[in-house]
């Protein structure tokens, strides 16, 4: 049998060596293909690479039938519509460590080149004038650098801009004060990142959480003095906000390896003296790009020829037999999840998944394994599946434990999620009611019944006369219809919960109104 393994973006040639030296491979090797021939080529592919030039889009996966794999020769896969190559049985595998090094260079010559103003003066240069005076740069050394987002990359600047004799503050959802002080830099909230920094830089993933995590109001904390750095995905950062605040000198500079729309030719922050930027090339070294065409190879050669990949990032990994039986919990299990996640404070340490009834003779572990990636996906993003859940809770620090009793409290199964932060434990406990689907029937102490989809108001407030018509009022006010509500309490006047089931999303001001109101202890806003 031979296999098509079509390569949408340039790779390293020495990385795709393993390809071309395979019997049973036929390469397609046509980088930069527009969008039909794509497509056409795509149809009788088993494989195809890509980097992040290519966008494999649900029009294209499903014009491709054979389509088996789709490998990302880098870290980022934005690109992938992951949903719809899940849905028609393509396994995504990507390369996360090779390229980590070459990106934290980039960072550091970024870095460097902004603070002392190389490439400006360069052009300048090249242009017949000698200017000293205009080109007076600032030293890195007793300078804070920010980090927002401290996974492999992060960590990496860490370290080097410790040996330039910066400080670092950091934030990470999965950063405590105590992991910081052990690695030698300081912890803190956003909020303290962006008012300590003389530079900023942003390590995170691009998803709906992160995207213009650097937006105005986050501007308008830093100093007028500090510069901000991007060599991870453009829409970390707001680029209207960021143009804005280096016209109005709110912000001395900017560093830009990535764009919200590449290629960013002609782009206004472009036009900004203060602004320096590269074409997306973090990962372009010899070496990452190497690694990671070799990874990916590797990985693909792997999977079409039967065996299980390396590097998934959207694949379950359970028998079909077990599958049979665990079907219908696998929703339930991912809800549970982000619901509780959504709700908690603090820095995550454990989770505790507790089975009961039905469930006890099952083999529950790769509902467990669902119920960890949908609460780290939260932070970590799209890379985290049923597969690497685990590894990743790990390389977190994140206790995951499992354990059954035949106690089910009435219901034929039941599944307790508790979460455990540094700041508070909470549980949510759900069912799977025949031909209902899923529900939560507890939210810590209390009872409820709610159908974990869509969009939620969950609130924890004083169980006091009026105040569910206050909370009425005001959701009329803003326009927001409540179709379902759900209120628990311990007993007369102590504490209560109310969940809200609503037609479309709570806007700012109106959470904000409601967490303003004296009967309201807290209320988040979710989307399931
Ligand atoms: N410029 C380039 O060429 C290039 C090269 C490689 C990677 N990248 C980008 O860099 C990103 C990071 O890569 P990595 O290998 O370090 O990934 P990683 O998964 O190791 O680290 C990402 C970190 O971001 C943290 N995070 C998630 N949400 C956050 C939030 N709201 N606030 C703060 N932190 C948050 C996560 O907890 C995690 O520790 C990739 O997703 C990719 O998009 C760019
Ligand atoms: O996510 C990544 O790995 C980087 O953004 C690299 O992208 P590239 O493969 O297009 O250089």
């Amino acid at each position: 049998m031979t296999f098509r393994i079509l390569i949408c973006d340039p790779l390293s040639e020495d990385g795709v060596k393993p390809l071309y030296e395979a019997e049973d491979v036929e390469i397609i090797d046509t980088p930069g293909m527009e969008f039909d021939v794509l497509k056409q080529k795509l149809a009788n592919a088993d494989a195809a690479i890509v980097r992040s030039q290519t966008t494999m889009t649900r029009e294209l996966i499903e014009a491709a039938p054979n389509l088996k794999v789709i490998g990302r020769a880098g870290v980022g896969v934005d690109n992938i519509d992951l949903d719809a190559a899940t849905e028609n049985g393509v396994i995504v595998v990507n390369a996360p460590d090779g390229n980590t090094m070459s990106t934290a260079e980039h960072t550091m010559a970024m870095l460097m080149a902004l603070a002392r103003n190389i490439p400006q003066a360069y052009n300048l240069l090249r242009n017949g004038r000698w200017e000293r005076k205009a080109m007076v740069g600032v030293e890195l050394k007793d300078k804070t650098l920010g980090i927002i987002g401290l996974g492999r990359i992060g960590k990496e600047v860490a370290r080097r801009a410790k040996g330039q004799r910066m400080d670092v503050i950091a934030y990470d959802p999965f950063l405590t004060k105590e992991k910081a002080e052990k690695i030698g830099i300081e912890y803190g909230g956003v909020e303290d990142v962006l008012k300590a920094a003389d530079f900023l830089t942003v390590h995170t993933p691009l998803m709906k959480e992160t995207h213009h995590l650097i937006d105005r109001e986050a501007l308008k904390l830093m100093k007028p003095s500090a510069r901000v750095l991007n060599c991870a995905r453009g829409g970390i950062i707001d680029e209207e906000a960021l143009y804005e605040a280096l016209k109005e000198k709110r912000i001395a500079g900017a560093a830009l390896d990535v764009f919200e729309n590449e290629p960013a030719v002609g782009h206004k922050l472009l036009e900004l003296d203060e602004v320096i930027a590269t074409p997306h090339l973090g990962a372009s070294t010899v070496e990452a790009q190497e690694n990671v065409a070799v990874d990916v190879s590797e990985d693909i050669l792997h999977i079409l020829r039967g065996g299980t990949a390396k590097h998934p990032v959207n694949v379950r990994a359970v028998s079909p037999e077990v599958m049979e039986q665990l079907e219908p919990y696998f929703e339930l299990a991912e809800k549970l999840g982000p619901f509780l996640s959504n709700l908690t404070k603090g820095v995550l340490e454990k989770i505790t998944i507790h089975y009961a009834g039905e469930l006890v003779q099952r083999d529950t572990l790769p509902l467990t394994r669902c119920t960890v990636k949908g609460i780290l996906k939260l932070h970590l993003g799209s890379r985290i599946n049923d597969v690497n859940a685990f590894m990743a809770a790990k390389d977190k620090g994140i206790v995951v434990d499992e354990n059954k009793s035949t106690v089910s409290r009435g219901f034929t199964n039941l599944i307790t999620v508790e979460i455990k932060t540094n700041e508070e434990t909470r549980t949510v406990a759900g069912t799977l009611l025949n031909g209902l689907g899923p529900r939560i029937v507890k939210l810590d102490q209390y009872s409820v019944d709610v159908q974990p989809t869509g969009h939620l108001v969950v609130i924890r407030h004083h169980d006091k006369p009026g105040a569910i018509g206050k909370v009425g009022n005001l959701f009329a006010e803003a326009g927001v219809n409540i179709a379902t509500m759900q209120v628990g309490r311990k007993g007369e006047g102590g504490h209560a919960v109310m969940v809200l089931s609503v037609d479309r999303p709570l806007e700012d001001a109106c959470l904000e109104k409601l967490r303003g109101m004296e009967e309201i202890r807290q209320a988040h806003r979710l989307e399931l």
